[in-house]
C-alpha cells in the first residue's frame, strides 16, 4: 500500500458563526485521485484550501509528506505556506486564474520564472508542457484568445510545470461543456496520477468524480462517508 502525502487530523475552522470545518480527519496517498463531493456550502472548497496551506485551520493540523520528510504545515508562516505551495503543490481552479494580457506559454513559463528560472528556459519547459496537454502551436495565443477548454489545459500545464507532486483543484471543469469536460478531466489525470504524482479536487459532477479512485462526502463541515467509485 502506498504511502500518505498528506494527513489531516481534527481540521476545524469557522467564519463567525458559520462551522465551515467541524473536525474533518482526511489522508490521501501518493499516487491517488481524491474527489471532494458534498452540497453547497458543506466546505468543500475550505477542506481543500486548508489541506493545501491556503487557509489555516482554527485546530488541527495537516501533515505533508515529501522526500525531505514531514513538514506541519498549520505551524508553517504565511510566508513558507507560500513557498511549500509555489514549490511542492500545483492548483487549477474553475477560472484558471490565467493572465489574460499574457499568451499561453508565458503563463506557463510564470510559474516557473517565480522559482527562478530564467525566461528563455521557462518558456521552453512551458511549451513541452503545453505540448504534452495537446496545445502545440497554441503557445503565442493569449488566454482570450483560446476555448475555455484549451485555456482550462493551460491552467493544468501552468499547476504542473513546476512538478507539483500533488495538486488541488476546484471545480477544474465547472465551467466546461460536458465532452470539453471529459476532455479536460483526462488531461488532468493523465498529467497528475499517470506521471506518479497526487490529485485532490472539489468537484459536484457525479461523471468527474465518478474518474477518481476516491470519493469523500461532506455534510455541514464533516466528512460523513467515503467510497470507490465503481
Ligand atoms: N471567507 C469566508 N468568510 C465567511 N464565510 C465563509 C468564507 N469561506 C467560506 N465561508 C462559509 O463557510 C461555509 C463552507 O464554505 P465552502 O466554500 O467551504 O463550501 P463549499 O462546499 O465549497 O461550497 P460550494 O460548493 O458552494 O463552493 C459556507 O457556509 C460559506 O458561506
Amino acid at each position: 500500500m502506498s504511502s500518505f502525502v498528506i494527513e489531516a487530523s481534527g481540521l476545524s475552522k469557522s467564519f463567525g458563526s458559520t462551522h465551515a470545518l467541524a473536525g474533518v480527519d482526511l489522508s490521501v496517498r501518493q499516487g491517488e485521485s481524491l474527489a471532494i463531493m458534498g452540497a453547497s456550502g458543506s466546505g468543500k472548497t475550505t477542506l481543500l484550501h486548508c489541506l493545501a496551506g491556503i487557509t489555516r485551520p482554527d485546530r488541527g493540523t495537516v501533515g505533508f509528506h515529501s522526500g525531505a520528510g514531514r513538514v506541519d504545515v498549520t505551524a508553517l508562516s504565511e510566508r513558507e505556506r507560500s513557498r511549500l505551495r509555489r514549490e511542492a503543490f500545483g492548483f487549477v481552479f474553475q477560472q484558471g486564474l490565467l493572465i489574460p494580457e499574457l499568451t499561453a506559454v508565458e503563463n506557463v513559463a510564470l510559474a516557473l520564472m517565480l522559482n527562478g528560472m530564467p525566461r528563455a528556459r521557462a518558456e521552453e519547459y512551458g511549451a513541452g508542457w503545453l505540448a504534452a496537454l495537446g496545445l502545440a502551436g497554441l503557445e503565442q495565443r493569449r488566454i482570450g484568445q483560446l476555448s475555455g477548454g484549451q485555456a482550462q489545459r493551460v491552467a493544468i500545464a501552468r499547476a504542473q510545470v513546476t512538478g507539483a507532486s500533488v495538486v488541488f483543484a476546484d471545480e477544474p471543469t465547472g465551467a466546461l461543456d460536458s465532452a470539453t469536460s471529459s476532455d479536460v478531466m483526462g488531461a488532468l489525470l493523465d498529467s497528475t496520477v499517470g506521471q506518479g504524482r497526487t490529485l485532490v479536487l472539489v468537484t459536484h459532477d457525479a461523471g468527474v468524480a465518478g474518474r477518481c479512485s476516491r470519493i469523500v462526502d461532506m455534510r455541514d463541515g464533516r466528512v460523513v462517508a467515503e467510497r470507490v467509485p465503481a
